[in-house]
């Protein structure tokens, strides 16, 4: 069933949702991935590099949720990239779309189920570390969960100690390990000079911030904002998946009442769509290396 049983901000998928969808995707693919990849907002071209694909629509995948924003084209593509195989999620959920944040982390739990070790999220985001240029990737090194501060959190509600601990650690959600191994291959691809690091801040959405919030958020430190990512990695830190983050500035955050820019989604997408061809190289980059990494340390 689509229905999961939220109360209130309490999110609990059943382990047998999860276990249905999983067994599912596992009768109907052989691939066995090691590495998912979230393709975020005009980001799905991340999957093109991939060989072999078998692609599944969102909406034929038993629970799944669908998604429902321009640059989210909702498949699930399976693939192998130098060896490795992965999955690649062609469209995110939000919380701005309707879902509970179980069903927005719902893939996450099956990723991990699957057999996934790591998890390489993308996003795009706007900037509001002064420094950053339109078109830069953050290497995400930490994030602020802004709706978790008020309850919004996937991991409210009943803890399920398959997945993991009721109390996780999060300060080191990001791995250090991942983010040295793609700021050594943005070195080698030559886009260093637009490769950053910094703080994500996650907003609920669906609008833009306003001035006065934007310049709230730069005094608590955050370098850029979005409106999506904490959930996946919160869910994907719990349950013991290494994590990497990388966040397109595909905009600057005004932050100034005399500027007369005003962002809007087209802009996004189109600045995701410029940066995509790079991103897809970092990105395959990273597949085999973090899956090289993690067997040359086990
Ligand atoms: O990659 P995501 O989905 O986080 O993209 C951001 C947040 C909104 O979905 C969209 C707004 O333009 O960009
Ligand atoms: N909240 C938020 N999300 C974004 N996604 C892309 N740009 C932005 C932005 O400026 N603010």
């Amino acid at each position: 069933s689509r229905t999961m049983h939220c109360k209130g901000n309490s999110c609990s998928c059943s382990f047998e949702d999860y276990k249905l969808t999983t067994q599912w995707l596992l009768n109907h693919t052989s691939h066995r991935p090691k590495v998912a990849v979230i393709c975020g907002s005009g980001l799905g071209l991340l999957a093109d590099g991939a060989a072999n694909k078998q692609t599944f629509r969102y909406q034929d995948i038993p629970n799944f949720p669908v998604s429902t924003v321009a640059g989210h084209e909702g498949c699930l593509v399976f693939g192998t990239i130098e060896g490795t195989s992965c999955v690649f999620m062609q469209g995110h959920f939000h919380l701005y779309e309707g879902y509970s944040l179980c069903q927005v982390t719902l893939p996450v739990r099956i990723f991990k189920l699957m057999g996934v070790e790591s998890l390489l999220v993308t996003n795009a985001s706007g900037g509001i570390c002064p420094d950053f240029k339109v078109g830069d990737i953050m290497i995400i090194k930490d994030h602020i969960n802004l709706p978790g501060f008020a309850g919004q959190h996937p991991l409210c509600g009943p803890n399920d100690e398959r997945f993991g601990i009721r109390f996780p650690c999060m300060s080191d959600a990001y791995s250090k390990d991942l983010r040295r191994l793609v700021l050594e291959a943005g070195l080698e691809l030559g886009c260093n000079d637009f490769i950053r690091e910094g703080v994500y801040c996650m907003v609920s959405g669906p609008n833009f911030e306003t001035i006065a919030e934007a310049r709230m958020l730069r005094i608590l430190g955050c370098d850029s904002v979005g409106m999506s990512t904490v959930p996946e990695v919160t869910v994907a830190k719990h349950c013991g998946l290494r994590v990497l983050g990388l966040s397109l500035i595909t905009n600057k955050v005004s932050l100034d009442y005399s500027r007369e820019e005003k962002v809007n989604h087209e802009e996004v997408l189109q600045i995701s769509k410029m940066r995509a061809e790079v991103l897809q190289k970092l990105v395959a980059t990273m597949i085999s290396r973090c899956q090289q990494q993690s067997i040359n340390t086990h």
